[in-house]
């Protein structure tokens, strides 16, 4: 009966993050995680890759799975042009409920599409729920086991075009084998791979952009 870490990250939000002010928002969680408590949010270090393939690609239509508290939620929004938009799906309610209030803070919730629910129910329903043709944009951040059935259903769905950059974290810790031999080895992906550290630490982790060629 007493708080969640997602709970208390959200109270650290709001007692030192600017209301408005993305940037505070990112940094009062940063903050938190280095000094109070761990948790799995992208990161700073990570962070700023992510940063730097959002401004390349600019998308006007960006998807993320696995919103957690929504530290990469709002990374991701503060970088979006005009009139553009995130659809970010969440499995676990209780997380969903802090990300609502954490996007909230930031002011950037108009930019925002929180889903609830198994993405592998929500992304055969987002043309038709968002009137999207295609996705310009999307950051895997969830369950490592997803990362493949996921790719292949935003694929069967038609969600992918030429160019459409997908940006997948954790490939290295936890780990995603599956998901990097299937981008690295398949003849209608370019893949990167990004080096960097498990987010708050000096374990190495990494992120693998890969560019869908149609
Ligand atoms: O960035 C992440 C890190 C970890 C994680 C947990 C525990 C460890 F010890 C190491 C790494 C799990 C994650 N699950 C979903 C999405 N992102 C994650
Ligand atoms: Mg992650």
């Amino acid at each position: 009966t007493g708080s969640s870490r997602p709970q208390r990250l959200l109270k650290a939000v709001q007692r030192n993050a600017a209301k408005g002010d993305p940037q505070s928002v990112i940094s009062a969680i940063d903050y938190f995680c280095r000094h109070s408590e761990w948790a799995m949010n992208v990161g700073d270090e990570k962070g700023s890759i992510l940063d730097s393939v959002v401004s390349e690609v600019s998308p006007t239509t960006a998807l993320e799975l696995g919103t957690y508290c929504g530290y990469s939620t709002v990374r991701i929004a503060r970088l979006l042009p005009p009139g553009a938009s995130l659809i970010t799906l969440e499995f676990n309610p209780d997380y969903a409920a802090v990300a609502r209030q954490v996007i909230a803070h930031s002011g950037l919730q108009d930019k925002i599409h929180l889903v609830e629910g198994p993405s592998g129910d929500s992304i055969p329903k987002l043309k038709e729920r968002f009137g999207i043709t295609s996705l310009d944009f999307v950051f895997l951040d969830h369950w490592k086991d997803r990362y493949v059935p996921d790719t292949k259903l935003l694929e069967e769905c038609g969600l992918l075009r030429k160019g459409s950059v997908l940006l997948a974290d954790n490939v290295i810790c936890p780990g995603a084998p599956e998901y990097l031999d299937y981008v690295r080895n398949n003849p209608r992906y370019e893949s990167r791979y990004f080096q960097s550290h498990l987010e708050y630490t000096n374990v190495e982790d990494g992120l693998e952009k890969s560019v869908f060629l149609g």
